[in-house]
């Protein structure tokens, strides 16, 4: 159970502490933030709401503790790491249970999350082995008007503090995604989770502490991004920034200053239907893309882009495969739970109501219970209603009939967003020539957007965010090159 057996030190009274300096404290505020249940719509949990002070120590912490860090054989780095991932696997059941709560994920999905983190650290331990253990050598007298009298030597050195701040709703996974890469190129880890999710990342950090990292070389600072997080991002002792959420990614990386930025925000993927594909293979992953976790995926299917011509062919096979879906807790593996909050099933609902309004048809009848909306697919959506563009972020998905390819390109490329996208043909010529055309970081042929293997590139372009995602992208990008140049009176060539 959570915050139990191992686990009893992380919890003071009915309140989670933070970590810091590796010790888990409760904050001088004396306030704590509440975790709602989104299905129940109660207090789950709460959570240390921390002060500008205890921040301030953190990073001291973790500044001083990146120096000896940094001093520690790559080995001994990665042996920590799989130590880490290894007590984390351990412990799935009750770090899953607190992923069940408080953000209503399915109960066998956040299992899978969990062991999915614990082989992403170490993989991350491995690749950074790899990776970290080679440099490179450059001879002068490549460039003209060079002899051979230099040596270039370079290898890549750590960046310091790098700022981890993940979003709900892959709130373990998309924390190790930042944590091991940072720690095993060498750098400090401050860890500012999810409201909703932060007892899941907490239990997390208490498998890196169990496996016995140095004290202030990782970190959790727990406190609504809104009250904490512009402290946080702006602080001086940052040196990266690893950010994955919304649109207050774009206001990070406007407020931050001269440091690099792994930022991952918002999609809107759209799946490209032509008249060849495989309609029941296109149906299977319109589910699983759509409505997988109640579509609060980044890389959820978001628009659907079909051939006129096929139109009413898939939408009758998506509608009866909706139909089948369960809805319910979270704790009994319904496919639909709760949308995390409140407010979250309102906007969806504003979406819902637009399209409504102007004229889309309803596969299902709309309907809410709380936080609870049951699956629905609009059909004939048109560009003018909100739910073409904007990211529902829950269990509804627009259909829009084209008439060409181009078509679908082009709304797919006047989206703000471009994370990822799909198409469905047997043509693997024109499936090459619509992904070239798809302004999006990846394009899928025959299969739903997706961000794993965790280890495959995985970057947004415009809206979607700056930089580039999985494991080796995150290790070059948690370094910089350092360059030591070796001068020699005299030319000299080898066997020369
Ligand atoms: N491209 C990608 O890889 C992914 C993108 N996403 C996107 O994330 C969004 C959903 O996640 P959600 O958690 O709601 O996103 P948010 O942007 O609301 O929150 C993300 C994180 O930022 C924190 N935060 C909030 N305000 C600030 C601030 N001013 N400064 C610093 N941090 C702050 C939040 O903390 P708190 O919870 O305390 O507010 C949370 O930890 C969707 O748009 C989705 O597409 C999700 C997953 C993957
Ligand atoms: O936030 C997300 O959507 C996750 O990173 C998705 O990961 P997946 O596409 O591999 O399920």
């Amino acid at each position: 159970m959570a915050g139990t057996g191992i686990f009893t030190d992380i919890l003071d009274g009915d309140v989670y502490k933070y970590y810091s300096d590796g010790e888990w404290k409760t904050s001088s505020s004396g306030k704590s933030v509440a975790i709602i249940n989104p299905a129940t719509r109660k207090t789950q949990y709460k959570v240390q709401a921390c002060t500008q002070e205890e921040v301030n120590k953190v990073m001291e912490m973790a500044k001083s503790a990146q120096k000896s860090w940094a001093k520690t054989p790559l080995w001994k780095r990665a042996e920590l790491l799989h130590k880490a991932a290894a007590i984390l696997k351990d412990n799935k059941a009750p770090i899953a249970e607190s992923l069940v709560k408080e953000i209503a994920k399915p109960a066998k999905d956040s299992v899978t999350e969990v062991v999915r983190s614990g082989d992403l650290i170490s993989y991350c331990a491995e690749e950074g082995v790899r990776i970290l253990g080679e440099g490179k050598f450059l001879l002068s007298d490549s460039f003209p008007g060079n002899e051979r009298t230099k040596y270039c030597l370079t290898s890549k050195i750590p960046l310091g503090v790098v700022l981890a701040i993940p979003p709900f709703n892959y709130p373990v996974n998309l924390a190790v995604s930042k944590i091991a890469p940072a720690l095993i190129a060498g750098n400090s880890l401050v860890l500012k989770p999810p409201t909703q999710g932060a007892v899941s990342c907490l239990h997390m950090v208490h498998c890196f502490h169990l496996a016995g990292f140095p004290k202030g070389l990782i970190s959790c600072i727990t406190g609504k991004g809104s009250e904490i997080g512009d402290f946080l991002t702006m602080h001086p002792a940052v040196n990266c920034i690893s950010f994955t959420g919304g649109d207050t990614g774009i206001s990070i990386s406007k407020k931050a200053g001269m440091i690099p930025l792994q930022m991952e925000l918002g999609g809107k993927d759209a799946c490209i239907v032509l008249e060849d594909a495989d309609l029941d293979l296109v149906a299977s992953n319109i589910i699983k893309g759509g409505f997988s976790y109640s579509g609060q995926r980044c890389t959820a299917v978001k628009v659907v882009l079909v051939i006129k011509s096929v139109a009413d062919e898939l939408v009758e096979k998506v509608k009866a495969k909706v139909a089948k879906l369960t809805v319910g807790p979270p704790e009994e593996n319904c496919d639909i739970t709760a949308v995390v909050s409140e407010s979250s099933a309102n906007f969806i609902e504003g979406l819902v109501m637009d399209a409504k309004d102007k004229g889309a048809t309803f596969c299902q009848e709309y309907k809410r219970e709380g936080n609870l909306i049951w699956p629905l697919l609009l059909d004939n959506v048109r560009p003018d209603m909100r739910i073409a563009w904007e990211e529902p972020f829950g269990p509804v998905l627009p259909v829009l009939r084209i008439n060409s390819v181009e078509e679908g390109i082009n709304h797919c490329n006047a989206s703000n967003f471009g994370l990822q996208g799909c198409v469905f043909t047997k043509d693997i010529n024109k499936a090459i020539l619509i992904s070239d055309a798809m302004e999006t970081g990846t394009v899928q042929i025959n299969s739903a957007p997706a961000r794993g293997p965790d280890h495959f590139p995985f970057q947004g372009l415009k809206d979607s965010g700056i930089g580039s995602q999985g494991v080796t992208n995150s290790i070059n990008l948690m370094t910089k090159l350092k360059t030591t140049v070796i001068n020699l009176p005299t030319p000299s060539y080898s066997m020369g």
